[in-house]
């Protein structure tokens, strides 16, 4: 691991290709190595730009709003407020607190300062308060300056899973609100997720910490039922999906005039994939210039490095090298399956393990997401699924029922692999290993859908399931991008495999994986 260090980062580009998947054959041996990581973005530095900042980071409607913020206080944001937020998770007499990993110095969970200090107007400094936030992680401590500052600047942050990406962009939405009365009913900030179900948490974030704010109202802009439809978004701060977004403008149910915030949150995901990325260029055209553009995500690979830079010209940066992106609190396991109904006899047996938090199974398709649902309820284990085939209110539903721990199990495609927040989630498995559809690791995604557990100092176990030496190979390949070392459970030793989970959980101190960042001003301009 380098340094802690402060530098300006410079966009690369990479990311490579292979071919297809085998299965059955060779046993994996544990632990995997952990040498040879590529280069990232914040490891091609360039020599300081004269205007560059610099420092060290270790972070539809009406009626949808409500559902969400009730769906929100039952499970996710506000699961720290009833004191049974899971920190390393008393189950496991584990005795870390979130004080103390705030006071170490390069955890991504430390600050020096206080919100108090950062500048905040009183009556957010009470939403802040309201969300039981004692003090500012890294990136929060370090964006918020920045994304304050005046005239407003564009950023490009990124932060591990878990730390708080949330708060930072929206407590710089909700500081540059105006309230005046010519400007209560129009749309001022414009945020985007890849997803429903995290447009839908974010709102009800920002609800939360705009609690005192006199006048606010955050809608979303997602699909909504007939009824709904044709309705004016009056919100002053709009929480959307790309393409519903664009419609409501297009259709002038959003007037996009008085933007003056732009957030994309999962920002990589969302200027990389097809059609995000157009829907998201089309939606910027459609605001006024000059506005500040924002993009966050815990990832940004070097392939969309330069657009994002384009994206959002003249950024303050805040990067992190891909080595220092795992949290420590997540511990890292594969169970090497002999054949694939292994896999699913060794996930029917880690049933008992799963509901002792919450859990959530990564699968790859829709098929294998609902195969593996029917199977499993089939045989009298309670899982439930999400995949993009649901829509609407019945996603909200499934979603929500998982969100205040009704459902504690649920499956799901990548759709839910970014951004969604249930602190009670303490096992993830991936079932099957996400890949590039060329044969070859996809590290991203694997490293978000790690992150749904180990939220801002939990803890939490994952577990990938092997099978065959290209799954073996994806393993291998994702534990040498982060430099992290994976466990080989014993397959047949279900004894052991629970004692290793359950003392994994004990063990873990997140902390201790030291983190730092560059912040920095890209060069690129226009779009
Ligand atoms: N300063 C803070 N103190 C305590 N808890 C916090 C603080 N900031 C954020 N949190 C909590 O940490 C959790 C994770 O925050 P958030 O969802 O914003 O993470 P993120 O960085 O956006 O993660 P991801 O990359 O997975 O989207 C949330 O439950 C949030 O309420």
């Amino acid at each position: 691991m380098a340094s802690l260090e402060d530098r300006v980062s410079k966009p690369e580009n990479d990311q490579t290709g292979g071919d297809a998947t085998a299965s059955t054959g060779t046993k994996a041996t544990a632990p995997i190595s952990t040498s040879g990581a590529t280069s990232s973005w914040a490891d091609e530095a360039s020599p300081a730009d004269t205007n560059s900042k610099t420092a060290t980071v270790e972070t539809n409607s009406e009626k949808d709003t409500s559902s969400l913020a009730n769906a929100q206080l039952d499970g996710g944001a506000t699961a720290a407020l009833n004191g049974s937020s899971g920190l390393y998770d008393s189950t496991y007499e584990v005795d870390v607190q979130l004080s103390d990993l705030q006071k170490q110095s390069g955890n991504p969970l430390a600050s020096i300062k206080s919100f108090e200090e950062l500048g905040l107007a009183e009556n957010i400094l009470k939403g802040i308060y309201q969300m039981r936030f004692t003090k500012p992680s890294k990136i929060q401590e370090k964006a918020l300056p920045l994304l304050l500052a005046n005239p407003p600047q564009n950023m490009i942050g990124q932060s591990q899973s878990g730390t708080g990406k949330t708060a930072a962009f929206i407590l710089n939405i909700l500081t540059r609100l105006d309230f005046s009365s010519g400007m209560i009913n129009q749309p001022q900030a414009l945020i985007l997720a890849p997803s429903r179900e995290l447009a839908r948490q974010i709102l009800g974030v920002c609800q939360i910490m705009g609690e005192y704010l006199d006048g606010l109202k955050v809608e979303a802009a997602i699909p909504v039922e007939r009824e709904q439809r044709g309705k004016q978004i009056v919100g002053q701060v709009v929480v959307g999906t790309p393409g519903t977004t664009m419609d409501l403008i297009r259709r002038r149910l959003l007037n996009a005039t008085h933007i003056k915030v732009l957030v994309l949150d999962e920002a990589d995901n969302m200027l990389d994939q097809q059609g995000l990325g157009d829907q998201c260029i089309r939606v910027k055209q459609l605001l006024p210039r000059n506005i500040q553009v924002v993009l966050f995500s815990a990832t940004f690979p070097d392939r969309v490095v330069g657009f994002a830079s384009k994206f959002a010209p003249n950024a303050n940066t805040i990067t992190l090298r891909h080595e220092e992106l795992t949290v420590d609190g997540i511990k890292q396991l594969y169970l090497d399956c002999p054949t694939e109904e292994d896999k699913y006899t060794s996930l029917v047996r880690l049933y008992g393990m799963m509901t002792i938090g919450s859990s959530i199974i990564f699968v790859r398709t829709k098929k294998t997401a609902l195969e593996i649902e029917q199977r499993m309820n089939h045989e009298g284990h309670a899982v439930a699924c999400l995949t993009s085939d649901y829509e609407g209110s019945n996603r909200d539903v499934i979603i929500d029922s998982f969100r205040s721990g009704q459902s504690k199990v649920l499956i799901a495609t990548n759709v839910l692999s970014r951004g969604i927040d249930v602190q009670t989630v303490s096992l993830v498995v991936n079932y099957d290993l996400p890949d590039d559809g060329k044969g070859h690791a996809d590290p991203q995604t694997y490293l978000h859908r790690i992150g749904r557990t180990g939220r801002f100092g939990r803890v939490g176990v994952a577990i990938a399931m092997v099978c065959g030496p290209q799954s073996y190979r994806l393993v291998k390949e994702i534990s040498e991008y982060f430099a992290v070392e994976m466990t080989s459970l014993p397959y047949n030793d279900w004894d052991q495999i629970e004692e290793i989970v359950k003392k994994v959980v004990k063990s873990s101190r997140a902390g201790a994986n030291f983190t730092k960042a560059t912040v920095g001003q890209s060069s690129d301009t226009s779009m």
